[in-house]
C-alpha cells in the first residue's frame, strides 16, 4: 500500500467513523418492550438516520463530489439499501453483547417485517460477522458498494468505475495484510456484495408490505427509494 493509498484509506475510515448512527437511536432499540407500531417507528428512525449517515459518508469519499451531480444522486439512490444492510450488519456483528443483538433481532422481528425477509437478512448478518472485518475493510467495502458503476441512470459509469477500481486495489492489498493466512479473503468479501444485491430485492418487497399495512415512511426515505 503506497502513501497515496494510505491517505485514501485514512480519509475513508475517518469519514466512516465520524458518521455513525447516533448511539441514542441504537440504544432506544435496546430499551424495554414496544408495540409493533412503536417498533416500526424506531426502525424508521434508525433507517432515516442511516440514510443521513450514508449521505455524509459518501460526500467524504475522495473523488465522489467531482462526479457528475446527477450521477452522485443515482449512486446514492442505487446503493442506499445495500449500504444500509452492510452498515447494520456491522452494527449487529460488532462486539455488541449478545443479549443486545438478540433484543435488536427481536425488535426487528416484531416490527411487522414478514418472516420470509427475516431469514435472508439475519443469514447475511451472520455471514458478515464471521468475516471479522477490521474497520478499514468495512469502510472501504461500503465505499466500493456506493461506487458501483452499473446502478440505474448513471450517465458516466467509466468515471465511477475508475474510482471503484482504486478502492478495490486498496482493499485487495489490505486483505492480504490483515488476513495473510486466508488468500481467498478478498474474494469472500466481494462475494458478500453479491449477497447484498439479493437483499435489496427483499427490501423493496419489505417496503411494499409495510405500505400495504399503511405504515408511514419519512420524507427522506420516500425520496431515496422513490416511494409515495
Ligand atoms: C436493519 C434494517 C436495515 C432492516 C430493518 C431496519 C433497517 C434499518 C431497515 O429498515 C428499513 O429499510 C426501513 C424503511 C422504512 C421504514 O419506515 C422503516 C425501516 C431494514
Amino acid at each position: 500500500i503506497n502513501r497515496e493509498q494510505r491517505a485514501l484509506m485514512k480519509a475513508i475510515v475517518d469519514a466512516y467513523n465520524r458518521h455513525q448512527i447516533p448511539e441514542d437511536v441504537a440504544k432506544k432499540l435496546l430499551q424495554d418492550q414496544y408495540s409493533p407500531e412503536e417498533n416500526f417507528l424506531l426502525l424508521t428512525e434508525m433507517a432515516t438516520s442511516q440514510v443521513q449517515v450514508l449521505v455524509e459518508f459518501t460526500k467524504n469519499i475522495p473523488g465522489f463530489l467531482s462526479l457528475d451531480r446527477e450521477d452522485q444522486i443515482a449512486l446514492l439512490k442505487g446503493s442506499a439499501v445495500e449500504a444500509m444492510f452492510l452498515r447494520s450488519a456491522q452494527v449487529f456483528s460488532r462486539k455488541m453483547p449478545t443479549e443486545h443483538t438478540d433484543v435488536l433481532e427481536e425488535r426487528v422481528r416484531k416490527s411487522g417485517i414478514p418472516d420470509e425477509f427475516m431469514t435472508p437478512m439475519f443469514n447475511f448478518y451472520k455471514s458478515i460477522g464471521e468475516l471479522h472485518m477490521v474497520q478499514e475493510e468495512q469502510a472501504i467495502l461500503t465505499a466500493i458498494t456506493i461506487l458501483t458503476p452499473d446502478r440505474p441512470y448513471v450517465k458516466d459509469p467509466q468515471a465511477v468505475e475508475r474510482l471503484q477500481e482504486t478502492m478495490l486495489d486498496v482493499l485487495r492489498k489490505l486483505c492480504v495484510l490483515q488476513h495473510p493466512q486466508e488468500q481467498q479473503y478478498f474474494a469472500r468479501l466481494l462475494g458478500r456484495l453479491t449477497e447484498l444485491r439479493t437483499l435489496s430485492h427483499y427490501h423493496s418487497e419489505m417496503l411494499a408490505s409495510w405500505r400495504m399495512n399503511d405504515h408511514k415512511f419519512t420524507p427522506l426515505l420516500c425520496e431515496i427509494w422513490d416511494v409515495q
